[in-house]
């Protein structure tokens, strides 16, 4: 069943900070918890604050926001939250960002985050059906030591992490200040990924490819800048995890109506659509197909391949009988389920 004006055909999500989940409800039940003060009388009052001008303002608030978590449990209750309502709207797989250093920082130790967020995603499948890996970023805008430090402080809950990723401002911080820990990542057995070309030019997109050697780049919306880069994203079939609705809320894009999407998949590029921190950007996965559908006038083979693409782009090769699985499922589905609005 599908919840209106939201898209529930079978997708994988590869990019949504968990963070970015933290629904104004639960940061204040999680305040009162916690005895947190937050800077805001009301729900409804930190709603109207998520008006944002750049990346920059909108990470204010997000940094700000999470001083609410502080438990395993508050760790636990916010990834089940987030996997119950992607799980209502088609989500079978999510590889799910956290910013380890965004709570060491607080005083929060690693263990309890990602013993917090592990809880929830190991009942995940039983749950909400929804398979997970779990990404832990770097925050660009902190040091390299920084990043080194964490992956050191890392190393006991490996197992539990399946790759890294940076994240945080962009511009002013390219890929290759992150050459020494994504070096050391690779040898620890962890996968790569980055964000790239959201603010930051095409240049920082090479860079996350050529020397972090990521497999997947996390939005790389500005590679249209360059067409040489186009060219080779799409020939070496480098998957962008495209996060439209933040791009219009972080005003990247001005409309959803201008958004490239369309020209990037004719390009050839193996574009993925994903809700990024949906908290805040008005909307889940589910949610985020519908509007690109509307908007972008997506017919349904065009948002068959976008999911395809999910589950292809996924780090599911150590179920590659569940990816052929969902893939089938993504052939097979039938877009008369959708309600009407
Ligand atoms: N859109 C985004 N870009 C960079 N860092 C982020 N952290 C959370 N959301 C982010
Ligand atoms: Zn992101």
């Amino acid at each position: 069943m599908s919840e209106a004006g939201s898209v529930s055909l079978p997708k994988a999500e590869l990019h949504v900070h968990i963070e970015g989940t933290l629904e104004p409800e639960l940061a204040f039940a999680l305040a009162r918890r916690n005895a947190v003060e937050l800077p805001f009388p009301d729900t409804e009052a930190l709603r109207r604050a998520y008006l944002f001008e750049d990346l920059q303002s909108f990470l204010d608030l997000y940094y700000r926001l999470m001083a609410v978590l502080r438990t395993e449990d508050d760790f636990a209750e916010l990834a089940d939250a987030y996997l119950e309502r992607a799980a209502a709207q088609g989500v079978r797989h999510a590889e799910i960002f956290f910013d380890p250093q965004a709570h060491t920082a607080r005083g929060v130790p690693i263990g309890t985050v990602i013993e917090g967020l592990a809880r929830a995603l190991d009942a995940s499948e039983r749950r909400h059906g929804v398979s997970t890996r779990l990404i832990m970023c770097f925050l660009r805008d902190e040091s390299a030591e920084s990043a080194l430090r964490t992956l050191e402080e890392a190393k006991p809950y490996l197992r539990r992490i399946t790759a890294v990723g940076l994240d945080s401002a962009e511009v002013g911080h390219p890929p290759s200040k992150f050459r020494e820990v994504y070096e050391a990542a690779g040898a620890l057995g962890l996968r790569k990924v980055a964000h790239a070309g959201e603010e930051g030019p095409p240049s920082y997109i090479t860079e996350a490819l050529d020397v972090l050697g990521v497999e997947r780049v996390d939005h790389g919306l500005r590679c249209m800048e360059d067409e040489a880069l186009v060219e080779r994203l799409a020939r070496e079939r480098i998957p962008l995890t495209l996060c439209p609705l933040s791009n219009v809320r972080l005003r990247a894009i001005g409309v959803l109506e201008d958004h490239p999407l369309p020209r990037m998949m004719d390009a050839g590029l193996l574009c993925t659509v994903n809700s990024d921190d949906p908290a805040y950007f008005g909307g889940y996965v589910g949610d985020t197909f519908h509007a690109v559908r509307e908007a972008l006038a997506l017919d349904e083979e065009r948002l068959r391949e976008l999911a395809r693409n999910s589950f292809l782009a996924s780090f599911l090769e150590d179920d590659e009988e569940r990816r052929a699985r969902l893939i089938a499922e993504v052939d097979a589905y039938d877009f008369t389920v959708e309600l009407p609005e």
